[in-house]
């Protein structure tokens, strides 16, 4: 079983506070994971850590079987490894579309030698970029928004763009931060079938996020963190059940 995603005693601290502390975990390639623990448990801190926005102060973390402890964000994200934010973070000026078109790199019309090269070139891949983000947008069920200002969409709506700017990137793994946090029931189902088609393309998804219906019904397994570390692995059905997790949840005071 391959593992895409392995992180192994990573710590960071904030001041006085171990954030996370030597937390241990893998993901298999092709899975649905979730990563679940109450609030302050250290979840977001270990996105940070994983996707290069923050920096580890110890331990290791392989993506794809490669080191990427060291390397910046920037670098983490060519590499196929994107993430989600709890806030969506698009450019409300744009349009929908326009949010997406910002995305792929290395395009010949942002270089200085799409002036030397035929002008055609740069047309081609004009016209793919926007063929495959129009593609993204149905995927995503935002097809119809295209022209829209990204400013006006609902607060679900932000977070299927920004799901839709990560895929422009063609990620291998996907961190998502609370996807349905804000988002109201009838768009979580909506978004919950995103989901599972973004991971039936093959992307592998790593999710955060309070909503146990969600959890249940998408991950394969679910690890659970609190106070920086992870105290319990499993099925879904087997974390419902654990007594630490239990008490995690409770502060502690359960029977
Ligand atoms: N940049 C920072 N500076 C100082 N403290 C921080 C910073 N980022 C996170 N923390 C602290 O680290 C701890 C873990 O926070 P984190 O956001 O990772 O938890 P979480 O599990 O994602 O919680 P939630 O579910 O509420 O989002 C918290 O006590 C938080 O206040």
């Amino acid at each position: 079983m391959k593992q895409i995603l392995e992180i192994k005693d990573v710590s960071r601290r904030f001041g006085g506070l171990q954030a996370v502390n030597k937390c241990r975990f893998s993901v298999r390639a092709g899975s649905i994971t979730g990563l679940v623990g109450p609030n302050g448990a250290g979840k977001s801190t270990l996105f940070s850590l994983v996707s290069g926005f923050v920096r580890p102060d110890s331990g290791e973390v392989l993506f794809d079987g490669n080191h990427i402890e060291k390397l910046s964000a920037h670098d983490i994200a060519r590499l196929g490894l994107r993430r989600t934010f709890q806030i969506p973070r698009e450019l409300k000026q744009m349009t929908v579309l326009e949010n997406l078109l910002l995305v792929p790199e290395g395009q010949f019309g942002d270089q200085v030698r799409s002036v030397l090269l035929p002008g055609k070139r740069v047309r081609d891949e004009e016209r793919i970029n926007l063929q495959k983000a129009q593609g993204v947008l149905e995927m995503v069920g935002l097809g119809e928004k295209a022209q829209h200002p990204a400013a006006l969409l609902s607060g679900g709506q932000k977070k299927l763009l920004e799901l839709a700017r990560c895929l422009m990137a063609d990620p291998k793994l996907l961190l998502l931060d609370e996807p349905t946090a804000g988002v109201n029931p009838t768009l979580i189902r909506h978004l919950m079938a995103v989901l599972r088609r973004i991971h039936a393309s093959g992307v592998t998804l790593l999710i955060i996020e309070h909503n146990m219906t969600v959890i249940m019904e998408l991950c394969e397994r679910v690890i659970v963190m609190d106070r920086g570390q992870v105290i319990a692995a499993g099925t879904p059905v087997e974390i419902q059940s654990n007594k630490e997790v239990l008490d995690a949840y409770l502060g502690g005071v359960s029977a």
